[in-house]
């Protein structure tokens, strides 16, 4: 299955991978190892068979290690400084029709939900992986704070947000555009295209699909990726 026979255009992968990994602790996330591979070698691996091109935003001054062994069909550039400005840089560096999102720091990426995401984007313009929230929903405070339970918070119709996320690349060209003239910022993508009045659909996505971000996450990719690399999902 590949990004053109769902889609009429060009499709390219975009992967912020830029950011500092401060909450891992162990430099830069995207190049954290899980099981001989780089979260960011998985995500390329997982999206370069389904797109015309792939496009990796970087911490500044850690292109070359990457080039030493080119891929066509990979690009390298620098990131910003928070995620918005490193979409932002990597949806001017490509031309194509569409742009498929995915954050580097969500390694275990299955071609169902590629394949559900751009049949969704053919219809929208605008595509998001999420997943129903589960569980009781209680408003504290800050996290790690000893908290105390504050207002209950009704979880019908609640939606956790994951990545990939795909759009029409000019649609979200001139949503980042807008939010940048207005000094918005945001923790993603699709919120920028409901914020700027345009239709985003859910696609049902996968609790495999988790973000790692802190100490706490590695024992669970540690164990699923061992499962994952003797069988990836399909
Ligand atoms: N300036 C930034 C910040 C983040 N990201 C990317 O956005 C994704 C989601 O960010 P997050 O999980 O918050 O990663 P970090 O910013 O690295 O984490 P931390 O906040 O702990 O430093 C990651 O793939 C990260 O590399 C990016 O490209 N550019
Ligand atoms: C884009 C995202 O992964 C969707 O859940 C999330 O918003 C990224 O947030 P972060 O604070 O930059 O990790």
């Amino acid at each position: 299955m590949s990004g053109a026979c769902l889609l009429a255009g060009t499709v390219a992968a975009l992967i912020p991978a830029a950011g500092a990994g401060t909450r891992l602790g162990h430099g830069p996330k995207a190049l954290y190892t899980l099981a001989g591979r780089t979260l960011l070698e998985r995500s390329i691996g997982a999206l370069r068979p389904h797109v015309d091109e792939v496009v990796v935003a970087l911490p500044e001054g850690r292109g070359d290690e990457f080039q030493a062994a080119p891929d066509p069909q990979v690009r390298f550039i620098a990131g910003g400084e928070t995620r918005q400005l490193s979409v932002r840089r990597l949806l001017h560096a490509t031309t194509a029709d569409y742009v498929l999102i995915h954050d580097a720091a969500r390694p275990f990426l299955g071609a169902r939900i590629i394949h559900d995401l751009l049949e969704a984007v053919a219809e929208t313009g605008a595509a998001t992986v999420a997943r129903p929230v589960a569980d009781t929903l209680v408003r504290g405070g800050a996290a790690g704070t000893g908290s105390l339970w504050g207002e209950l918070v009704a979880r019908e119709g609640l939606w956790a947000v994951q990545t990939p996320q795909a759009f029409r690349r000019e649609l979200l060209l001139a949503a980042h555009d807008r939010a940048h003239a207005e000094g918005h910022a945001a923790t993603d993508d699709a919120g920028l295209i409901a914020r700027s009045g345009g239709q985003v659909r859910l696609v049902r996505g996968d609790a495999r699909l988790f973000k790692i971000t802190t100490p706490d996450d590695l024992p669970l990719a540690q164990a699923l990726a061992a499962v994952w690399d003797a069988e990836p999902d399909a």
